[in-house]
């Protein structure tokens, strides 16, 4: 049995933040705002998880109105979200991610990030997760740099005992 779910997320580009994406810090003169570290790929992930799984979204589960999320790790809420994934009695079947940005350039750092979530989300193969990136060809407020925008879609697949 297969369970599949998507996600989609958009943080504003601010100064002063460090600009996380994807469990990795990308060195930039902006950075991403939010309750958390505002990682939006990550939060994309969540939420497809979570959507795969008929559990809702990110915000129930870690409310930006509870203070012990404040500048909250991403990386350890999806750890959360994965446990739930394992009880279910499912693993990954695939992910594949969209990073929307004019800028930075996310191509140096996507075998970075793809090695992160491969970890979280324990994946057999590299093969299962693919994240790439696209600008909006300067259009809207990706376009204009006022903020990064991110979506997922990923398969669960029943672990067969
Ligand atoms: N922030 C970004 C955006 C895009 N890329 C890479 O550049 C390629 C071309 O982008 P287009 O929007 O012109 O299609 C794209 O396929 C990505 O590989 C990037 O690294 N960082
Ligand atoms: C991640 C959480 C944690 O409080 O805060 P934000 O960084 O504001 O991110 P968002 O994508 O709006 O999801 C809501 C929250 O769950």
């Amino acid at each position: 049995m297969i369970r599949v779910g998507q996600g989609f997320d958009v943080h504003q580009l601010v100064e002063g933040r460090p600009c996380i994406i994807g469990g990795v810090t990308i060195p930039y003169e902006k950075g991403l705002l939010g309750h958390s570290d505002a990682d939006v790929l990550l939060h994309t992930i969540s939420d497809a998880v979570l959507g795969a799984l008929g559990l809702g979204d990110i915000g129930k589960h870690f409310p930006d109105t509870d203070p012990a999320y404040k500048d909250a790790d991403s990386l350890k809420l999806l750890q959360h979200i994965w446990q739930l994934v394992k009880e279910r009695g499912y693993k990954l079947g695939n992910i594949d991610s969209t990073i929307i940005a004019q800028r930075p350039k996310m191509a140096p750092y996507i075998p970075q990030m793809v090695e992160v979530i491969a970890n979280v989300l324990e994946a057999e193969e590299r093969s299962q997760v693919n994240v790439k990136a696209t600008t909006t060809e300067q259009l809207g407020f990706t376009g204009r740099g006022e903020g990064i925008a991110a979506q997922s879609v990923v398969c669960l697949v029943k672990v067969m005992l």
